[in-house]
């Protein structure tokens, strides 16, 4: 295991921010760790980093008992989402200040700091300030700054959180990509669901200082351990007695046993899909998601007398009553 997190609790003042959390990460992997905002993902990560102590627990990075060194003797490299670069050097002399403090040879920096630049796709603005890059260059240049010194684990908090959708999205690729190629161990901290589940081979979700589930992203998506979990990967509506996904439906324009009756309400298209709000006869107001070629098929729209069921398999949570 490259990093051992157990038993760790964090307080400050009467807030509990980590409650006796446990977890492995396995070396080379990229873990996100998911959940809502104040669930305490960020502490977690800065205790894995050693910016913040835990009150109890230990953390150990690649079989060294780490809890208490300090950040710059547990070998990680970090990467923020505003990222704090030199602004009077140029972006190779950004990528090179870590070796140049080490004191490695010139050749030594010359050569790995062009690798880097090539490993990020910034070797054209090599010479460049800081400021005259785009959002998402800055952080590709901040990742390679975090590679130089070679780190043994990587931790990234919200690395694309600034950026647009449409660079996000990009960075996001990138990110799997140049992890696939240096296999660093990497833990990146998000509360965007689609993000983790694109780019992680593990995900923890933590929510409330606890750790709700670990796993690949497909089990978790295929088999959430709470509601909590099914609710925040993604979308859910309620069919009667369960949560189901909207896309977890099927339609039909004929009754079968145990379908719900109901008439569209609104039908709303969105891109590819066409999501549809159906009235049901328990006075439920039920989303459903459909293709295109299913509503043409059958001739979907507001008004139409629809039964509604469960697709058979899908992941589904009972809900409790009240
Ligand atoms: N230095 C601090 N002093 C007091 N409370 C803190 C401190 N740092 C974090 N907290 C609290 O601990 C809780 C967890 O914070 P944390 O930043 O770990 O959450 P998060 O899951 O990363 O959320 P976000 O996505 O909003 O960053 C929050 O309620 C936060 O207010």
């Amino acid at each position: 295991m490259s990093i051992n997190v157990s038993g760790v609790t964090k307080r400050f003042g009467d807030f509990v921010a980590l409650d006796d959390v446990s977890v492995d990460l396995p070396t080379g992997q990229l873990t996100a760790l998911l959940g809502p905002s104040g669930g305490g993902k960020s502490t977690l990560l800065r205790i894995i980093a050693g910016l913040e102590s835990a009150d109890s627990g230990t953390v150990t990075i690649e079989g060294t008992e780490a809890t208490h060194l300090p950040p710059q003797k547990r070998n990680v490299g970090f990467v923020f989402q505003h990222y704090a670069a030199f602004k009077h050097m140029s972006v190779a002399k950004n990528v090179a200040f870590g070796l140049e403090i080490r004191h490695r040879s010139k050749e030594e920096v010359k050569k790995r700091v062009g690798d880097l630049l090539d490993l990020v796709h910034l070797s054209q603005f090599a010479d460049r300030l800081p400021s005259q890059l785009s959002g998402g260059q800055r952080q590709r240049m901040a990742l390679a700054r975090a590679l130089a010194v070679e780190p043994s684990v990587l931790l990234l908090d919200e690395p694309f959180g600034a950026l647009d959708a449409k660079v996000r999205k990009e960075l996001r690729d990138w990110l799997r990509r140049l992890h696939d190629e240096v296999h660093v161990t990497s833990v990146f901290v998000t509360h965007d669901q689609e993000e983790a589940l694109e780019v992680a081979d593990e995900i923890v979700v933590i929510n409330d200082g606890r750790i709700e589930q670990i796993g690949a992203p497909d089990d978790l998506y295929d088999s959430p351990a709470s509601d909590f979990v099914m609710t925040f990967l993604g979308p859910t509506t309620r069919l009667g007695g369960v949560l189901v996904r909207p896309h977890d439906i099927d339609v039909l324009t004929h009754t079968v046993p145990g379908a719900v009756a109901g008439r569209i309400e609104r039908q709303l298209r969105v891109g590819f899909e066409v999501r549809l709000t159906v009235a049901t006869e328990d006075a439920q107001q039920v989303e459903v998601t459909v293709t295109r070629a299913t509503q043409r098929q059958l001739d979907l729209h507001e008004g139409v007398e629809v039964w509604l069921t469960p697709t058979t398999g899908v992941p589904r949570a009972e809900i409790a009553a009240v």
